[in-house]
C-alpha cells in the first residue's frame, strides 16, 4: 500500500475546499497544518521551494498550494503577497487599491505542488485560473478575499455564491482538476 500524500497548510479553508472538491481520490490524503517558509518571487518558484520545505518536514510525499489574487491594472500584483495585503487592508482595501483605475479586472490563481519520495527533487505543479473582476465586498467574510472578487459572468462574488458553485468554477477546482487527472492516468 503506497503511503499517503500529506497536504501541508496552515489555512483550514483551504482543506475544506480541497475535500469538498476531490471527493473520492485513488490516493489517501492527510493533512498537516504548518505555516511553511514562503520565499518571495514568481508563482512556480515560490510553489516549487514550498513543496521541498514540507518535504523535508515531513519526509514523505507532500501536497502544498499557494493561492494568488493578480490586478491586471498593477501589472499581477499582489498576486502572491495578496495574504498581507489582506490582513492589513481587509476585501475593502482591496477593492479600494483600485480606485483612480478603470481596469478592475483580475485572477485568482491557485497552483498546487506535489513532491513525491520518488523522483528526487522533482516537482510537480498544477495550476488553475478564474478570471473576475475586483468589486466593493458583498457576501460572508468566512474566506480571506471571497467576498470583493466576482468571477467573469456571474453576478454574484465567490462570497454571494452557494460552496457547490464556487467549488465548481473555481481557480482551487481547475487546479485540482488537472491534478486529479495526473493521478487517475499516470501514477
Ligand atoms: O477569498 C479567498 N478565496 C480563496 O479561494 C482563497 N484561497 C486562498 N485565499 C487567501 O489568499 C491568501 C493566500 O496565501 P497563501 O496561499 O500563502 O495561503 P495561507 O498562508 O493562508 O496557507 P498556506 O500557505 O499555509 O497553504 C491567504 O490570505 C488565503 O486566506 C483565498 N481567499
Ligand atoms: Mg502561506
Amino acid at each position: 500500500m503506497s503511503r499517503p500524500i500529506t497536504f501541508v497548510t496552515g489555512n483550514a479553508k483551504k482543506l475544506e475546499e480541497l475535500i469538498a472538491i476531490l471527493g473520492p481520490f485513488p490516493k489517501e490524503i492527510v493533512n498537516k497544518k504548518l505555516d511553511l517558509p514562503e520565499l518571495q518571487g514568481e508563482i512556480e518558484d515560490i510553489c516549487t521551494k514550498k513543496a521541498s520545505e514540507a518535504f523535508k518536514a515531513v519526509g514523505g510525499p507532500v501536497l502544498v498550494e499557494d493561492t494568488c489574487l493578480c490586478f491586471n491594472a498593477l501589472k499581477g500584483l499582489p498576486g502572491p503577497y495578496v495574504k498581507w495585503f489582506l490582513e492589513k487592508l481587509g476585501p475593502e482595501g482591496l477593492y479600494t487599491l483600485l480606485t483612480g483605475y478603470e481596469d478592475k479586472s483580475a485572477e485568482a490563481v491557485c497552483t498546487f505542488a506535489y513532491h513525491s519520495d520518488e523522483n528526487g527533487d522533482k516537482v510537480v505543479l498544477f495550476q488553475g485560473r478564474t478570471e473576475g473582476e475586483i468589486v466593493s465586498p458583498r457576501g460572508t467574510r468566512e474566506f480571506g478575499w471571497d467576498a470583493c472578487f466576482q468571477p467573469k459572468g456571474y453576478n454574484l462574488t465567490y462570497a454571494e455564491m452557494p460552496k457547490p458553485e464556487k467549488n465548481k468554477i473555481s481557480h482551487r477546482f481547475k487546479a485540482l482538476d488537472k491534478l486529479r487527472n495526473y493521478f487517475n492516468n499516470c501514477v
